[in-house]
């Protein structure tokens, strides 16, 4: 539990992963409760990828634990981690350019067995992104930037998940395309209790939307804070951002 005894969703302990011989992530602790939004910022290189490709198991982690409501989630395949809850949005974000946009969210809830849920949350996609509605017909080819960014993560909405983890969303996108993803976020987080764990090259964005700022170095949180905290003390914004 956090200090307010909201239920945390997300623990990780002692997380050592990499692609090789030498680990990457140096034993990572974390903790992210339900409801809230964290960012992961820090330099390039400095492991945020690879600790959401080891929290939806595109990695298997050498060491440490990723307990998601409570259940360890060791050794659990990758559909199973999506069934209880997790999504995760690749960088550069897996849109099938040559599926329709319809067919690229239907992808999303094929797993799930309550048909009409999952009938129900592509209609509220559609609600939210209005640009999708629109272009449902659209391959993904022929799509914008921002238009794809939309459509990876309303892929990832169409399962329903509790955790979401995002990995660099705004990259590449118009600072108002971005501005308005960090605002669908939070309306998501508030409308829906959804969980979400937030990679950003882009610190200053990341850090408004998010409840918790973590800050990785060299494959370590080097600190964890209230993003309010990291955003307005800048004894600690120099000291661990550069800014
Ligand atoms: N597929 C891979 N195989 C081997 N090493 C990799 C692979 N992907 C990343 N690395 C290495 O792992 C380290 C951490 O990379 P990672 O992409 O997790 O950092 P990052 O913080 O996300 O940086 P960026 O913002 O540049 O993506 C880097 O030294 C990188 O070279």
């Amino acid at each position: 539990m956090s200090a307010d005894s909201t239920p945390d969703l997300l623990v990780v302990r002692g997380l050592v992963a990499g692609y090789g011989a030498a680990p990457v992530l140096q034993a990572i602790d974390l903790t992210v409760p339900a409801g809230t939004i964290a960012a992961v910022v820090g330099a390039n290189g400095a492991g945020k990828t690879t600790l959401l490709r080891a929290l939806s198991g595109m990695i298997r982690p050498v060491a440490g634990q990723v307990l998601l409501a409570g259940e360890d989630l060791r050794g659990t395949p990758v559909e199973q981690l999506v069934r209880r809850g997790m999504a995760h949005v690749p960088e550069g974000r897996g849109v099938i350019s040559e599926l329709t946009v319809d067919e690229n969210l239907r992808l999303g809830g094929l797993w799930r067995r309550d048909r009409a849920d999952a009938g129900r949350a592509l209609d509220e996609v559609y609600d939210l992104f209005e640009p999708l509605a629109r272009r449902r017909k659209h391959l993904g080819h022929q799509l914008s930037g921002g238009e794809r960014q939309m459509l990876a993560l309303g892929r990832a909405l169409v399962g329903r998940p509790r955790l979401l983890l995002l990995d660099e969303p705004s990259l590449g996108l118009a600072p108002r395309v971005v501005a308005r993803t960090m605002a669908l976020l939070r309306q998501l987080r508030d409308r829906t209790g959804l969980t979400v764990l937030l990679v950003e090259q882009n610190v200053r964005s990341a850090l408004a939307v998010a409840d918790q700022g973590v800050v990785m170095s060299l494959g370590r949180v080097v600190i964890a804070a209230p993003a309010a905290k990291l955003r307005d003390d800048v004894d600690l914004r120099h000291a661990y951002l550069g800014f």
